[in-house]
C-alpha cells in the first residue's frame, strides 16, 4: 500500500475527481432543463440531477475517504455480508491483489473506469467493518486514516493475516473518545462489527435493538436508514423512509447526520408531528393514562361500527324511464355483507353504495337499458341519501368529540366507571369547540384509520421506543403496515407512564411481534467511571436488561454535597468552560429558571435544549437521546421526586455525559444511587 506522501495524493486526485462530478451534475441540470422530450421525463430527469448536484454540493468538505482495505492476493469475494446493495467489484467475483479506497459516497473519475472511492454502503465495505484478525476475509491490510480538517496526516494499518488479534485501532478510541461539540456526526469510520450487521440488515426484516445507554442505538438507526436508502433506493424514493424521535431538541441534535451521509430526504419527525394536529389542551396524568390505553382502541371502534343502522325502507330511485328498486330485505343483506367484510368503515359504505348500484343495473338490462358509465354515476348519487341515512359519513373529530362528551356509549363494558369519569369532557363540546390533548392527537389518528387507510412508509425507524403509548404504537403499526421497521429503545430508558417492561409486548403493538431482539450493551459514550454510578440504579428499575459496559476508560465522576445548588452550578459551569466540548447543565424542570437566572447573572452565555451554543440549561424531561461533553446534574433526589418514573429519569441523566460528570446535591442522595 502507498506511503502517506502518495495517500495525499491520491485523496488530491480524489477531490479534483469529486469536483468533476459535481461540476458535472450541476452541468447536466443545465442541459436537462432544455431537454428535448415529454415533459414528465425532462421533469424527472431535471429533478434526479437537481438532486444529485444539491446533495453532492451539500456534502461539504468531508475527507474524500476514511478507509482502505488491501487483499492478499489471491483472495477470493467472501460471501459475508456481500448481500443486497448494487453490483460488487473487483472483476470476476474475486479480489485478490486488490486495494479499495472507502469514503462516504462513490468518486470515480471517468465512466466505466473503477471508482476511486468507494461507498461505505457497497457490499465490498462491508469486510472494512466485520473483517478482524479471527475472521480475516481474505484481507491483508486494514488501513484507517486521521484527518486534520481537510489535511491527510496519519493512518494506521492493522495486519489481519498474521492471526494475532490487534490491540484495537487508536485512531478508532480517539474517535469515540473525542469531546463533543455541536451537533451529533456521522460514525462511518468507526462503525463496529456489531452495529454495522444492524445497519446492513435487509430492508424486509424488522429488527428490535435493546441497547444500554450510548451503544450507538441512534446512530445505528441513521445509518441504517442511510443504508437502505442506498440499496433499495427507487423503492424507498417512492413512498419514503421515516424517523421517528422523541422530541424537537433531539431531532435538532441528530439533523446534520443523514445529510451528511448525502441522504436529505428522509424524513425526521416526532410522533406528536406525525399526527400533524395541533395540540391545546393538556391532560391530566390520569385522563391521559386511560386514553393511551390500547383498550381505547375497541372504543374506537365501537363509537364507529356503532353508526351503521339496519334499513327501514327500500331503496326506491327512477330514471326518465322507470323506477328502480332495492327492497329492504336485499338491502339489510348488503349491509350486513359489508359491514363484516370492511376493510375501513368508508370503503365498506363504498361498497354498499357500489352492491346497490350493482342490483340496479342487473334490473335495468333484464329490461334492455343500456346502463353505461353516466347512467352509473346518476344512479349512485341517486341512492347515496338512502345509503346515509344507513351508514353516515363521518368525521374523526366528530366521532371523537362525541366519545368524549359521552364515553358510556362507545366504552361501557370496555372501560370502568373511573375510567369513563377519567376520559370525560366536564362539558359536552362539538368537533369544532375541542381543544384537543395529545393523546387526543393519536385517538384521532385511530379514528381516521377506522374510516379510510393512509399511506404508508416504505421504512420507519423508531427511537426511544420504549416510551411509546400502545395507542402510538398503533399509529406506528399502521404507517409501516407494509413494510419494515428498526425499532431501538432501552427498557431502562423509559420513563412515560406507559413505558414497556418487555420488547415481545411492544413489538406486538408496533404490528411486528417477530422482529429480532438483539441486545447491545457496549456504550460507546458514557465513560467507565460514569457507566458504574448508572449501573447502581439498575437493579432498582424493575426491568431487565444487560448493564452497559463502557469501551471508554477515560472520563471523570465527581459528586458534591454543595449549600447553594445556584453558586455551585455557575462555579461548575466555569471550571467546565477551561476545557474542550459542549456543556449541558440538567436539572428538574421547575429547578431550570433558577440556574438560569444564576448562569446569566454570572455573565455566562446558556442556550435552551434545541440551541446551538456550548452551555445549555437542559430540563430532566428533555434530556432524552442528548449528550455533552461535560454534564452537570443538579439534585438527583429532586430529580426522583419529580415523576413517577424518577428513578429512570436520573438513570437517562446521568448517561448524558461524555467525558466529565459533575453531580450536585444538596439533598441527600437516592439511596439506590448509593
Ligand atoms: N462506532 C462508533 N464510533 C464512534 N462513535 C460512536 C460509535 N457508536 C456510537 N458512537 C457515539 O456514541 C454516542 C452515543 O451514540 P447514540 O446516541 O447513537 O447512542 P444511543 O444508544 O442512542 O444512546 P441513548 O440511548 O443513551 O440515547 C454518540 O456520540 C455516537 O456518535
Amino acid at each position: 500500500m502507498r506511503g502517506l506522501a502518495s495517500e495525499r495524493e491520491y485523496a488530491e486526485r480524489c477531490r479534483e475527481a469529486l469536483r468533476r462530478m459535481v461540476a458535472g451534475a450541476r452541468e447536466n441540470v443545465a442541459v436537462g432543463e432544455h431537454t428535448w422530450g415529454d415533459r414528465y421525463t425532462a421533469e424527472r430527469l431535471g429533478f434526479y440531477l437537481k438532486t444529485l448536484a444539491r446533495d453532492m454540493g451539500e456534502e461539504g468538505d468531508n475527507p474524500p475517504f476514511f478507509g482502505a482495505i488491501a487483499y492478499a492476493a489471491g483472495a477470493v469475494a467472501g460471501g459475508h455480508g456481500e448481500h443486497g446493495g448494487h453490483g460488487g467489484h473487483g472483476g470476476h467475483g474475486g479480489h485478490g491483489g486488490q486495494t479499495y479506497y472507502l469514503g462516504r459516497r462513490h468518486v470515480s473519475d471517468a465512466i466505466g473506469r473503477p471508482p476511486m472511492v468507494i461507498d461505505w454502503r457497497a457490499p465490498v465495505s462491508a469486510a472494512f467493518y466485520q473483517a478482524s484478525a479471527v475472521e480475516p476475509r481474505g484481507i491483508e491490510t486494514r488501513r484507517r486514516f486521521g484527518w486534520s480538517a481537510q489535511t491527510l496526516t496519519s493512518f494506521e494499518d492493522e495486519r489481519l493475516l498474521t492471526g494475532s488479534p490487534s490491540g484495537g485501532s487508536d485512531l478508532v478510541r480517539r474517535e469515540i473518545e473525542r469531546a463533543r461539540v455541536g451537533p451529533m456526526r456521522d460514525i462511518v469510520a468507526t462503525i463496529q462489527p456489531e452495529q454495522d450487521t444492524l445497519v446492513r440488515t435487509d430492508l424486509d426484516v424488522s429488527v428490535c435493538v435493546q441497547g444500554a445507554p450510548g451503544t450507538g442505538k441512534t446512530a445505528v438507526g441513521l445509518h441504517r436508514a442511510a443504508y437502505l436508502l442506498y440499496a433499495h433506493r427507487s423503492r424507498l424514493t417512492r413512498n419514503g423512509v421515516l424517523v421517528l424521535g422523541p422530541n424537537r431538541a433531539f431531532l435538532h441534535y441528530i439533523s446534520a447526520v443523514l445529510p451528511t451521509l448525502g441522504e436529505v430526504d428522509v424524513e425526521q419527525t416526532t410522533i406528536e408531528q406525525l399526527l400533524d394536529r395541533e395540540v391545546r389542551a393538556t391532560d391530566e396524568q390520569a385522563t391521559a393514562e386511560v386514553k393511551h390505553d390500547v383498550r381505547m382502541a375497541d372504543v374506537l371502534r365501537k363509537a364507529v361500527y356503532s353508526r351503521i343502522g339496519r334499513p327501514s325502507q327500500a331503496v326506491v330511485v327512477s330514471d326518465e324511464s322507470y323506477k328502480w328498486r332495492v327492497n329492504q330485505h336485499e338491502f339489510a343483506e348488503i349491509v350486513v355483507e359489508a359491514e363484516a367484510d370492511a376493510t375501513t368503515y368508508l370503503t365498506g359504505r363504498e361498497r354498499v353504495i357500489a352492491r346497490i348500484v350493482a342490483a340496479l343495473q342487473r334490473q335495468a338490462e333484464a329490461r334492455g337499458q343500456n346502463c353505461n358509465g353516466v347512467w352509473l354515476r346518476r344512479m349512485a348519487r341517486a341512492v347515496t341519501p338512502a345509503v346515509e341515512a344507513v351508514w353516515p359519513r363521518l368525521k374523526a373529530d366528530e366521532v371523537l368529540a362525541e366519545v368524549l362528551s359521552d364515553p358510556s356509549t362507545a366504552a361501557d363494558g370496555i372501560l370502568n366507571a373511573d375510567e369513563l369519569d377519567a376520559i370525560r369532557w366536564p362539558r359536552p363540546r362539538t368537533a369544532k369547540s375541542a381543544r384537543w390533548t395529545a393523546a387526543d392527537a393519536v385517538l384521532l389518528d385511530e379514528v381516521s384509520a377506522l374510516l379510510e387507510r393512509a399511506p404508508t412508509y416504505g421504512h420507519v425507524i423508531v427511537d426511544e421506543a420504549q416510551d411509546l403509548s400502545p395507542m402510538q404504537c398503533r399509529a406506528i403499526a399502521r404507517c409501516s403496515e407494509h413494510s419494515s421497521l428498526t425499532v431501538l429503545g432501552d427498557l431502562a430508558q423509559g420513563t412515560t407512564a406507559w413505558a414497556a417492561t418487555d420488547w415481545p409486548t411492544q413489538l406486538g403493538q408496533l404490528g411486528k411481534p417477530t422482529a429480532e431482539i438483539i441486545a447491545l450493551s457496549t456504550g460507546y459514550r458514557v465513560p467507565a467511571v460514569v457507566v458504574e454510578l448508572a449501573n447502581r440504579l439498575l437493579a432498582s428499575l424493575d426491568v431487565d436488561v444487560p448493564p452497559t459496559t463502557s469501551f471508554r476508560s477515560d472520563g471523570e465522576l465527581t459528586i458534591t454535597h454543595v449549600d447553594d445548588l445556584p453558586a455551585a452550578c455557575v462555579e461548575s459551569v466555569q471550571r467546565a468552560l477551561t476545557r474542550e466540548g459542549s456543556v449541558g447543565v440538567i436539572a428538574a424542570d421547575h429547578q431550570l429558571p433558577v440556574l438560569t437566572d444564576a448562569l446569566k447573572t454570572a455573565g455566562i452565555e446558556v442556550v435552551a435544549a434545541d440551541g446551538d451554543g456550548r452551555v445549555a440549561v437542559v430540563p430532566a424531561s428533555l434530556a432524552k437521546g442528548l449528550e455533552y461533553d461535560h454534564v452537570i446534574a443538579v439534585e438527583p433526589t429532586d430529580i426522583v421526586a419529580n415523576e413517577p418514573r424518577g428513578l429512570n429519569r436520573l438513570y437517562v441523566i446521568l448517561t448524558r455525559a461524555v467525558s466529565r460528570l459533575d453531580v450536585l446535591h444538596n439533598l441527600p442522595l437516592p439511596a439506590e444511587l448509593s
